[in-house]
């Protein structure tokens, strides 16, 4: 369980602060999936950050299976958008980076990336470079980084904004399979609507900055491959439109 209690987060800076959230409480289940959803700018990342254990609140508590968190933990991992990887390493560099920083055997590394790369459609491109794959590769070469640490935790900034609509729906279903396979919690920031409706079996939803959760919504359904074509899910997007107001993000 992660548990946020009320979490304020303050940005102070040389002649001005900005309250980027106010008062966030949540509970997100272990092995659930929580998509995150608001405005621009209203503190999404931020609350990425926090519970990553990279930024501390300005007031308010975060727990992660009951140990309060007070710096990055081993097994939480983090997905940016922009992907962070290096273009001088190749695929299987790159996706061993997470492993070799911990200091892990090269032999161990070996072990543990060559099924993963695999898993993830990647073993032939081990050698390549970031610049000679496409988007989508790119994005799962982040996600192998990620995968190889174990992590019982997996936060995702926008994963998947920079992707074309087919090669975007094709990892998002993607994505529920590796959740379905390593069983760790997901906590994914979005600015699709239809993303959150499909990924997230929970979907908090934020107000303007300075951000709060407004509604925590039940996804009954999602998680199954039919589900985009199902009469709920454009039920669920058209509900999450009317909190957010048409135009809104
Ligand atoms: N390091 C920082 N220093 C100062 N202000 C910051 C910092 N990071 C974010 N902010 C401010 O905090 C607010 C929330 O930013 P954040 O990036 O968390 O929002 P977001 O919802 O993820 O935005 P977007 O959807 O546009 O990516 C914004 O007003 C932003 O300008």
């Amino acid at each position: 369980m992660i548990r946020l209690e009320n979490v304020s987060l303050t940005y102070n800076q040389a002649n001005t602060s900005v309250q980027a959230l106010q008062n966030v409480s949540l509970e997100i289940k272990t092995g659930s999936r929580l998509a995150i959803i608001g405005p621009s700018g209203c503190g999404k990342s931020s609350l990425l950050f926090l519970i990553a254990g990279l930024y501390r609140p300005t007031s308010g508590e975060i727990y992660i299976s009951g140990q309060k968190i007070t710096g990055p933990r081993q097994e939480t991992a983090l997905i940016l958008q922009d992907y962070g990887l290096f273009p001088w390493k190749t695929v299987w560099q790159n996706a061993c980076l997470g492993l070799e920083i911990r200091g892990v055997a090269p032999s161990e590394q070996r072990k543990i990336v060559g099924p993963i790369l695999e898993q993830l459609g990647l073993g032939e491109f081990a050698h390549h470079y970031p610049t000679q794959l496409s988007g989508g590769q790119r994005q799962r070469v982040a996600i192998a980084r990620a995968l190889a640490l174990q992590p019982d935790l997996l936060l995702m900034d926008e994963p998947l904004s920079s992707l074309d609509a087919l090669t975007r729906e094709n990892l998002q279903d993607f994505l529920l399979d590796i959740w379905q396979r390593h069983g760790f919690t997901l906590v994914l920031v979005t600015h699709s609507i239809d993303e959150a409706a499909y990924l997230g079996d929970y979907i908090a939803v934020m107000s303007d900055r300075p951000g709060r959760i407004v509604s925590l919504v039940e996804n009954a359904g999602s998680g199954s491959k039919n589900f985009r074509q199902s009469q709920h899910f454009h039920t669920q997007c058209n509900n999450l439109r009317r909190m957010l107001g048409v135009g809104a993000i």
